[in-house]
């Protein structure tokens, strides 16, 4: 027999298949037990699936005691094992519509009727536990360990605040076994690894490995110092119970005092399924925890019992995995970048990895407090976050991959483009700046590419790159601009000699030719004949057309310290002329409604200084707008008067001021917090509580989309477009 197997199964694949299976045995034990893994889950996930995919061209490979078949995870000898009463199992994941398709047809084929409903859940990214109740008494908690023995954990989940202690209301059972996810919230992720590394203790990875690493203390003083939660998503072993519907259940167990999920949803069909995927992966971040996918359920429980389990899943639920958000790379140094007000920020240059569908070689840091308190070290694997349309970012390191060749980073003490000392603008400020203000050649670059951005004067054809060699050609060796007094003097004949880098938005660094690795260099304005490019006039029409931009939007390009958007507006309304501006006093700037003492101080500063004045000089002797005599409110048509909008969560084509600018002027009024009273909130990412208030006071709610319908066709059709309240 023995001979026989080895003629079916090449001893090729039988290595192959050995070798992958001691990787991903030795992935989970580092990700269950030690909460430290070394590889991201998309990249664990593609391991199993190798595993997998050689199971099946080789059957005889699938024994009992493959990874393939095992609920995975074990259990650390520090805690004492606990036996579920009814195991604890894991999900198959459908990575596409036709898996996800497959399980359905199943489904409908073996249920035995047409009478039945799914329902989906969000997949809650933590680690599973198991509540025992006894008469109402949480008398036990344990982790799934391997679905059968997990870890006794009770002291700890007691210093939950979201865990009921006793049970209260009607119909409690003698006994049941409630399932749940325990998570660790982003926003206080940060804040954990500080104070780890501030001991001297590794810092954590991501969220995910913080909830578990936090769950999993041998001493709950360390627990209750942790910011857990939970949520409820199933049931086990039930005593004293009679249940015909999970979704029923779970209002019950609402009653009962239990964290259950708020965004759930019962549906008919699959293309309910599809709906509901489809919104939560819009609207990932708009939920008060990390998901990594829907969870689909057959509703009624006899049915479940109906379709059974394998020894790892059961048949009646399915996981929809969404696309990753974290995947670990390199960390290959620390840059620093320098604005245009001269902060001087760290940023990590990675090892370039795709990402939500993108290519990231840069993510944010903030500042050198940041990095610290990040734990990560130039030469560590990392894990890197891109959540939708936010700025990437790393989260932690792997530390456990560390090879003693990882070094510090140390802010550097002189301005990476000019070579000025930095310095912190005041006493106990974090930030360093680089004091060159005129010609620190980054921080005239950034504020030109601001000046002429859709903020200020959205000068079409004036990007970046335009900005750079404006004012930092390679040739000719003296600038067109050495500031911005100039730049509605520009003229073609200035331009069509300049030959300079293509740099990087991100990195401020010079792009590469892809295949000679060189420093990529053109004359930008001008074509091989040496005549003007049809962008380069158009960038100068552009230019004289900004002329006429709105006060605001001039004051807002001057790229005064904390005045912003909102600012320029409130002082455009009240001065209406920058002259005016400059005269008032302290006092009288102060005092206007969105401006207030920090912003007031700094537009004095500001007046001060010599080249500033002259730029404003140069501007009005170009026929720049310098003064505004209308009422900007007094304009056009208020087809939203009398609405009130409440904007909650970051917008992807709107600023939260744009937002508000845009609405106001068609006459809605833009408040803080959501009421009765409320007609739309307008959702973006990571919304928070006001989300949570508009559906609890049932106010329609828009996404981006619905806000563009809002503005462009009215509130009759935004109403149309809002989004279906939970029932
Ligand atoms: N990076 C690594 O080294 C590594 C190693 C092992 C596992 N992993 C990751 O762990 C995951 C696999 O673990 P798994 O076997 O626990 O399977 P799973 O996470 O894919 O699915 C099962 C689990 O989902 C959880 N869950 C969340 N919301 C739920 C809901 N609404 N209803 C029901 N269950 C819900 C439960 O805890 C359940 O145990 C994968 O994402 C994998 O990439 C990573
Ligand atoms: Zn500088």
């Amino acid at each position: 027999m023995a001979v026989e197997q080895q003629d079916v199964v090449p001893a090729e694949a039988r290595d192959k298949h050995a070798q992958l299976a001691e990787q991903v045995e030795e992935h989970r034990f580092r990700y269950y037990v030690k909460d430290q893994p070394v590889v991201s889950d998309a990249e664990f996930d593609r391991l199993l699936r190798s595993l997998e995919a050689l199971e099946e061209e080789y059957p005889e490979l699938r024994t009992p005691d493959s990874p393939t078949q095992k609920v995975a995870g074990s259990y650390a000898t520090e805690f004492t094992a606990v036996q579920h009463r009814e195991r604890m199992l894991s999900l198959d994941n459908a990575f596409d519509d036709e898996e996800l398709a497959g399980w359905a047809d199943r489904v409908a084929k073996e249920v035995g009727t047409s009478e039945y409903h799914f329902l989906c859940e969000l997949k809650v990214d933590g680690l599973a536990v198991n509540l025992t109740y006894e008469k109402g008494r949480l008398t036990r908690a344990a982790t799934r360990g391997d679905g059968r023995t997990g870890e006794d954990i009770t002291p700890n989940i007691r210093t939950i605040s979201d865990v009921p202690d006793r049970l209260r209301g009607d119909r409690i059972p003698d006994l049941v076994e409630i399932r749940g996810e325990v998570y660790f919230p982003m926003e206080k992720f940060e804040e954990l690894n500080a104070r780890l590394v501030e001991a001297g203790d590794k810092p954590f990875a991501n969220p995910r490995n913080a909830a578990a690493g936090s769950l999993r203390q041998k001493d709950p003083k360390v627990t209750a110092t942790r910011p857990l939660h939970m949520v409820v998503h199933g049931i086990g072993a039930r005593d004293g119970l009679e249940i015909a519907r999970l979704s029923e259940t779970y209002e019950l167990l609402r009653e009962w005092g239990l964290p259950t999920a708020r965004h759930n949803r019962v549906v008919d069909d699959i293309a309910g399924v599809r709906e509901f995927i489809g919104y939560f992966g819009e609207n990932r971040h708009s939920v008060e925890h990390e998901i990594d996918g829907v969870v689909v359920k057959l509703d009624e429980i006899p049915l479940q019992g109906r379709l059974g389990s394998t020894s790892r899943a059961p048949r009646w639920a399915i996981a929809w995995k969404y696309a990753p958000e974290e995947v670990n790379t390199k960390l290959v140094n620390i840059r620093v970048g320098v604005g245009r007000t001269g902060r001087v920020t760290p940023y990590a240059q990675v090892e370039p990895v795709t990402v939500a569908g993108s290519e990231v070689e840069f993510a944010t840091l903030h500042n050198q407090d940041v990095v610290k308190a990040k734990g990560v070290l130039i030469g560590d694997t990392v894990v890197l976050r891109k959540a939708g349309d936010v700025i990437p970012e790393i989260l932690g390191p792997v530390a456990d991959l560390r090879d003693g060749t990882e070094r510090e980073f140390v802010m550097p003490a002189e301005c990476p483009e000019c070579g000025t000392p930095l310095r912190p603008m005041k006493e106990g400020d974090v930030d360093l700046r680089c004091p060159n203000g005129r010609t620190c050649p980054a921080q005239l670059r950034e504020r030109l590419f601001y000046l002429a951005g859709r903020k200020c004067l959205d000068i079409e054809n004036f990007g970046y790159v335009a900005a750079a060699a404006l004012t930092k050609p390679l040739e000719p060796a003296e600038a067109p601009l050495v500031d911005e007094g100039d730049l509605f003097d520009l003229t073609i004949e200035r331009l069509l000699p300049i030959k300079a880098y293509v740099l990087d938005q991100d990195s401020g660094l010079p792009k590469r030719d892809p295949r000679t690795g060189e420093e990529k260099v053109v004359t930008i304005f001008a074509n091989q004949q040496g005549e003007p490019r049809k962008n380069a006039l158009a960038m100068l029409e552009n230019i004289a057309a900004a002329k006429e931009r709105p006060l605001a939007r001039i004051i807002t390009g001057l790229s005064i310290r904390h005045v912003g958007p909102v600012a320029a507006e409130a002082l455009a309304r009240e001065f209406r002329s920058i002259g005016r501006i400059e005269q008032a006093s302290e006092e009288e700037l102060a005092a206007v409604e969105g401006v207030g003492p920090t912003i007031a101080a700094s537009l004095k500063q500001w007046f001060e200084v010599d080249w500033h004045r002259e730029i404003l000089r140069k501007w009005r002797a170009a026929g720049v707008r310098m003064e505004e005599e209308s009422a900007g409110e007094d304009e056009g048509p208020r087809p939203l008067e009398g609405l009130t909008v409440v904007v909650t969560g970051t917008l992807q084509d709107h600023t939260r001021d744009g937002a508000k600018e845009a609405l106001q002027s068609r006459g809605a009024k833009v408040t803080g917090s959501v009421s009765k009273k409320t007609a739309f909130v307008v959702v973006g990412d990571n919304p928070g509580s006001k989300y949570d208030k508009a559906m609890q006071l049932k106010v329609p709610v828009l996404n981006e989309d619905g806000f563009r319908v809002l503005l462009e066709q009215g509130a009759d059709a935004a109403r149309e477009v809002a989004v279906p309240l939970e029932q």
